[in-house]
């Protein structure tokens, strides 16, 4: 090679040095941006959650039997006749999706018929067409806040087989299945759970890395028992076959808003499929309370708990939230029930819980200077999840049967309280350590 060549060489190898360390500067640059820009994006979001209101009320109406009813549904029921299996009068008059108006006769002394109609406008309606997908879209963002750092609660109000653990949790095959259709019906919690699986792998390119921790819990005569509990068993599960544990748990209130339960089982979440193998096991763990207990699911609230710890190697920033996702017992009146011994125990623990959650709710939006968390297990062990530091949603769910019209009535006066309620700022959760 000659001595020009050579020279020729190197200039050229140091003019591409020179053009490598330029794209790296320009890259440095750009990563800094899409850091600034992360962090823009969460501050805009979190100002859209709070003009749309840190609690929301969205009502979903169940579809009807079929032709060929499904037997847990029937059974579930329990007021409906034959006879009265007819549909109530519903109408959503609006082009936005936000009022629901149900008609309704009744039979004057005389024995004429009369209808009347009641009207109700929450944040959204969803029509027993609604897809779970569609369902989800709209909480998603409410989903986003728990990974930015904020205690959201996702709740399920309603009677007995109004649609509360589809919802939340889907037709329990759909947590298990890859058969697109049942997978098309997963609730609330697996879709939350995926999302959040998808967002923390992005924010991984922005430095962040998050550890996920699920718990789910059932609160069953102002009681709590670990749904992933293992008879015998301390606090890390495998998530396979088990009962729940008979252990007594207790909710603690620690330093810097962090609600614990003693003994209770924690599931490091690393995969989609550990949380289809959480949820499954849950509903394991419930039905076995079931048969014991007589149809228990409809007479506990179930709690599952996602508590998301982020931290950002580059920026040194912090984010702790956590995300409640609440399928609250059935929420008949005593009256309706017919329930004595046992059951009349049963029904008074929820109808006091239901309504300790109302008050809590009312004494927040009053800014009372007491708010009454302890009334109740439900509400002591969301305290730090409810209130000023949280964004909250509440959905009602409802029967579209024209003999559980009572009912439906109550539980969306009930949601018309709620959705009344304005709660303050939200705020991050303080970072332990
Ligand atoms: N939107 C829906 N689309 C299709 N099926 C639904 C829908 N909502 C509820 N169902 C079906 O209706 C039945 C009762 O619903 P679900 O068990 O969710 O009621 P629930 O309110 O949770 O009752 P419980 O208080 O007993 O837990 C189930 O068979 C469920 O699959």
């Amino acid at each position: 090679m000659t001595e020009d060549t050579l020279k020729q060489r190197e200039e050229t190898i140091e003019s591409l040095e020179t053009k490598l360390d330029k794209t790296r500067d320009f890259i440095k640059n750009l990563e800094h941006r899409i850091r600034l820009e992360e962090t823009i994006r969460r501050r805009l979001h979190n100002t859209i959650q709070e003009l749309k209101g840190n609690i929301r009320v969205f009502c979903r109406v169940r579809p009807g039997l079929s032709s060929a009813p499904n037997s847990r549904l029937s059974s579930k029921i329990t007021s409906a006749r034959p006879d009265q299996d007819a549909l109530a009068t519903i109408k959503y008059p609006d082009q936005e999706g936000r009022e629901i108006e149900f008609a309704h006769s009744t039979e004057t002394a005389r024995g004429s018929q009369v209808e009347k109609s009641y009207g109700f406008v929450f944040d959204r309606v969803f029509q027993p067409s609604s897809t779970q997908s569609e369902v989800f879209e709209e909480i998603s963002q409410l989903v986003q806040s728990a990974l930015d750092g904020y205690n959201v609660c996702i709740f399920a109000y309603g009677q007995t087989g109004s649609g509360k653990t589809y919802t939340m949790e889907g037709p329990l095959k759909s947590t298990s299945s890859t058969d697109s259709k049942v997978h098309g019906e997963m609730g609330m919690i697996p879709r939350s759970v995926l999302q959040i699986y998808e967002h923390a792998r992005e924010l991984e390119s922005k430095g962040w890395k998050y550890k996920m921790e699920g718990q789910y819990v059932e609160i069953y005569n102002e009681t709590i028992h670990d749904l992933l509990g293992n008879e015998g068993s301390n606090s890390s599960s495998d998530l396979t076959g088990g009962s729940s544990s008979s252990k007594k748990h207790e909710i603690r209130h620690g330093p810097g808003g962090r609600t614990t339960i003693t003994d209770i089982t924690t599931v490091v979440l690393t995969s989609p499929e550990k949380v289809a193998a959480l949820i499954r096991k849950a509903a394991h763990n419930r039905s076995v309370g079931s048969t014991q207990m007589n149809e228990r699911s409809s007479r506990s609230h179930c709690v599952f708990t996602l508590r998301l710890s982020g931290t950002n190697s580059i920026t040194d920033e912090a984010s702790e939230g956590v995300l409640n996702l609440i399928d609250l017992a059935g929420s008949e009146r005593l009256s309706q029930s017919g329930a004595t011994g046992d059951r009349l125990k049963e029904t008074q623990a929820i109808n006091k819980s239901l309504s300790c959650l109302g008050d809590v709710i009312y004494a927040i939006a009053n800014k009372d200077p007491h708010i009454p968390y302890r009334n109740s297990k439900l509400t002591y062990l969301l305290q730090n999840s409810l209130g000023g530091n949280s964004k909250t949603l509440m959905f009602v769910n409802i029967s579209p049967l024209a003999s559980n019209f009572n009912e439906t009535l109550c539980s969306l006066r009930f949601a018309t309280k709620v959705n009344s309620c304005t709660i303050g700022t939200a705020t991050k959760r303080p970072i332990r350590g």
